[in-house]
């Protein structure tokens, strides 16, 4: 042995959540293409500590991104916590010849990860001088720690998400969406309590995307009740109540037509005393003073169990690629060691955190929430966090704030789809409507099916209790249609007078807000154009929502990620029936038409072999390659009697002349009998469906941005016509010329697509590869040692 260490050495720790998987295969395919040895340790630290680690193959990864759970085990390890059982663990790194390790876990975890590293040299020379480790190991190369966090919590400060927090915000919506039939059915309440021991973050986006009536979280305990309006002593015992207890009796009274409620509770809330606030105590005041029949459900770990969301898969297959990307840097530039990082997230990149603060701010949060420092405490999780929950209150409310004094009666906003429906519409129509009301504006206008409806005058006036129930509808109640104005023009209408027919309707409102895809991005820039001259006093807003991520100016559409969850979904079946039925490949053909986000997106999340977009380019050469790749692989598999399939997929306009059927008859007959073909059309499947928690909370972040941005207009008595998008995890406004320059009316796509990149990386750790990839090289040398075996 060399005494160099260069083999990386991954583990999963803490509690588990979904996504570690795909965060594992990322760092061990991107180290295997780079030619490096890779071991998994079991049980997180423990394995470290005793010693446990197998050496991974590239097949040991396959079937893992979809798995929930951790393949290779995870504990909390009280041994590492002590001295002894650090050294024991650095003895057992060397002993596997590695270089760096990659630690996957919550801040408990990335603590013990960011000791280690600051302990390594101490720990090497004792363990030579105690001949744990043989003399020449003295001067043992140094360690390079990475950390991926990996807790369903979301509380690690610096990242807008941890690996698992989406698809266990998945499990509670699912359930609370459930729980809603019920308690309807019976006129009940359900108190539900969710996991964050000291973080609201699952409550609170709970509570925004299941809309339930009332939620608490322990960075924001309830402030003392001021309000002479709630009663703050019991109906029933005629003793004070605690001040949370007055405000949620308000809050559940039974407005008509009203037969449910929801209260969530994350396990670590309590009140401003620190006195824990419990599902049990809460369905006692409830029942007390209300009378409601009332349940408790406590979700408990079914939150981090089923499987990760694509969210979770493919941004976990990143930040492992990310990991190894790192650690195969600072191998290349060599001593000294860097200060330890960890990869965080947003929805669309990942980035390098220094460890230490991030891990030291993470435990302040508890400081300061037990110092009664709530303002700084929801700060401390990131500035949208309390814009979140006040949004939330302002959403939840029952009435709207009066605002009588302030409300401008003339002031009147429309609403409309154009375009295909996309999954969370609803939601962005529900938070206009409630935001733009309790903001004191008059008229909020609901236009039925598109401009269709606007020339008919089918139109309705959006009310508080209207939309109640809308964020978490599938579809699109007001409905669309992609008809243009063009369209309805009266016959013979020249081109540039298209719009004028439209006159007479849109002068009657002040701003117009168009929730829709590439259509709605057209017509809206034609509006902008027009406006000056047939509608001096309107304002235009789009909010992108579509589910092939087709619009410019943002870098998600409202409806894609229900529509990505779909697909993959659908892929994990068509793989288990692929793989059951040997030699066998799957084509499965989605939408986005020339758009290959969805394709692209999907393969990654789904483990696809082989996807064709657009974008890449489809040709006979390119097929038949695939087909002789393929016949190689399942060759192989035969004579190692290993039984194999594939999972191919087409974006739907992927090509003209290479349809999925014409595709289909090539792989089958240039195949030569090694393998059959099966496609699989998805069709509207993906247009349907009750929206996921991100495509709800994205259509009410964007809509209440909207919405404020709007009310901003009207103070200024200003007019613009722009798009509310996302930027990593934020909301960005860009007007309408940056839209028409930024795209690609032929082709029905940006000119520029922020994924491209990510995937490129991403799709050399999903395709099955055996051989190192040619196109990394790392600083690693090829390692020399084998590591300890398999438990
Ligand atoms: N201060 C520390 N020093 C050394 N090791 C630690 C430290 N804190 C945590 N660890 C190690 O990390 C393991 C996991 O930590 P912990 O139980 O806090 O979970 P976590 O990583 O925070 O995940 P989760 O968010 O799921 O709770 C511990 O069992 C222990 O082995
Ligand atoms: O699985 P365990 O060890 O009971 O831990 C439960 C805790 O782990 C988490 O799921 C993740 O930190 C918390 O939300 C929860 O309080």
């Amino acid at each position: 042995m060399s005494g160099t260490m260069r083999s990386v050495c991954v583990l999963t720790s803490g509690g588990d959540s979904q996504g570690m998987n795909a965060a594992l295969r990322g760092v061990a395919r991107a180290s295997l293409s780079a030619g490096v040895k890779v071991f998994a340790v079991w049980d997180g630290y423990k394995g470290l500590v005793e010693g446990v680690m197998s050496e991974l193959s590239w097949l040991d990864c396959s079937n893992m991104v979809a798995a929930g759970g951790t393949k290779y085990g995870t504990a909390r390890c009280a041994q590492f916590r002590t001295e002894e059982g650090r050294r024991a663990a650095v003895v057992n790194l060397v002993k596997a010849n590695a270089g760096a390790l990659v630690v996957i876990g919550g801040d408990g975890s990335l603590t013990g990860a960011s000791i280690l590293a600051s302990e390594w040299d101490d720990h090497v020379q004792k363990a030579v001088a105690n001949g744990e480790l043989p003399q020449d190991f003295a001067a043992a190369a140094e360690l390079h720690v990475v950390g991926l966090v990996g807790s369903i919590d979301n509380d690690m400060f610096g990242t807008h998400f941890t690996i698992g927090c989406v698809s266990a915000l998945h499990r509670i919506v699912e359930a609370v969406d459930a729980i809603r039939a019920t308690a309807a059915s019976h006129s009940r309440t359900f108190v539900v309590e969710v996991m964050g021991r000291n973080c609201g973050w699952l409550a609170l986006m709970a509570g925004l995307a299941t809309q339930a009536d009332f939620v608490f979280i322990p960075e924001s305990p309830p402030s003392p009740c001021t309000s002479t309006s709630v009663p703050t002593v019991s109906t029933t015992t005629g003793e004070l109540l605690e001040s949370w207890a007055a405000t949620l009796v308000a809050k559940l009274a039974r407005v008509e037509g009203k037969r449910w409620s929801v209260v969530i509770v994350s396990e670590g809330a309590h009140d401003c005393k620190m006195e824990p606030i419990t599902a049990a105590r809460i369905k006692e005041v409830i029942e007390a003073e209300l009378g409601h029949d009332t349940r408790i459900t406590k979700l408990g770990h079914v939150q981090r169990g089923g499987k990760p969301a694509a969210f979770d898969r493919y941004m976990s297959t990143n930040l492992g690629i990310a990991a190894f990307d790192a650690l195969a840097g600072y191998a290349a530039a060599g001593p000294p060691a860097p200060e330890p990082v960890y990869f965080g997230c947003s929805d669309a990149s990942v980035y390098p955190v220094a460890l230490h603060p991030a891990v030291a701010a993470t435990r302040n949060v508890h400081d300061l929430v037990a110092a009664g420092k709530y303002d700084d405490a929801m700060v401390a999780r990131g500035a949208e966090y309390p814009q979140l929950f006040r949004m939330l209150r302002t959403l939840l409310r029952s009435d709207p704030h009066d605002r009588s004094a302030h409300a401008l009666p003339d002031y009147r906003v429309a609403i409309m789809h154009v375009g295909a429906p996309a999954p969370g519409m609803n939601a962005a129509v529900a938070t206009l409507t409630r935001i733009f009301l309790d903001a004191g504006v008059s008229d909020v206008v609901g236009i039925h099916n598109g401009f269709e409806g606007l020339a008919k005058g089918k139109t309705c006036p959006l009310t508080w209790a209207h939309v109640r129930e809308w964020v978490p509808e599938g579809g699109a109640k007001l409905g669309t249609t992609r008809t243009l104005p063009a369209d309805l023009a009266p016959a013979g209408t020249p081109p540039d007078k298209a719009l004028e027919w439209l006159i007479p309707h849109l002068s009657a409102f002040n701003a117009l807000v168009i929730i829709g895809g590439f259509e709605a991005a057209s017509i809206l820039v034609d509006l902008a154009d027009a406006a000056p001259r047939l509608w001096p006093h309107l304002s235009g807003m789009l909010i992108p929502a579509t589910i092939s991520n087709n619009v410019p100016c943002t870098q998600y559409s409202i409806g894609t990620d229900t529509a990505l969850n779909a697909i993959v979904e659908a892929c994990d079946r068509v793989k288990q029936s692929a793989y059951s039925s040997a030699h066998r490949v799957f084509v499965v053909e989605v939408m986005g038409a020339r758009c290959g986000f969805l394709a692209t997106m999907a393969g990654l999340a789904a483990g696809a072999e082989k996807v064709y977009t657009h974008e890449r380019g489809i040709s006979a050469a390119a097929i038949l390659a695939d087909v002789k790749d393929f016949c190689a692989r399942f060759t192989a598999s035969t004579e190692s009697n290993t039984p194999r399939s594939a999972l191919v997929i087409t974006a739907n306009a992927a090509s003209e002349t290479y349809t999925t059927p014409m595709m289909c008859a090539l792989y089958e007959a240039e195949s030569d009998g090694i393998f059959s073909v099966r496609a699989s059309v998805l069709g509207y499947l993906q247009q349907g469906g009750s929206p996921t928690p991100l495509d709800r909370i994205r259509g009410i972040e964007l809509a209440a941005a909207s919405a404020a941005r709007i009310l901003e207009l009207r103070d200024s008595t200003d007019t613009a016509f722009l798009v509310c998008g996302t930027s990593e995890s934020a909301v960005i406004f860009s007007d309408m010329s940056s839209l028409d320059g930024s795209m690609d009316r032929a082709n029905r796509r940006p000119r520029c697509q922020w994924w491209d990149d990510l995937a490129t990386r991403n799709i050399s750790i999903t395709s099955a590869e055996t051989e190192p990839h040619p196109d990394f090289a790392p600083g690693f040398a090829p390692v020399t040692s084998a590591g300890p075996s398999a438990p």
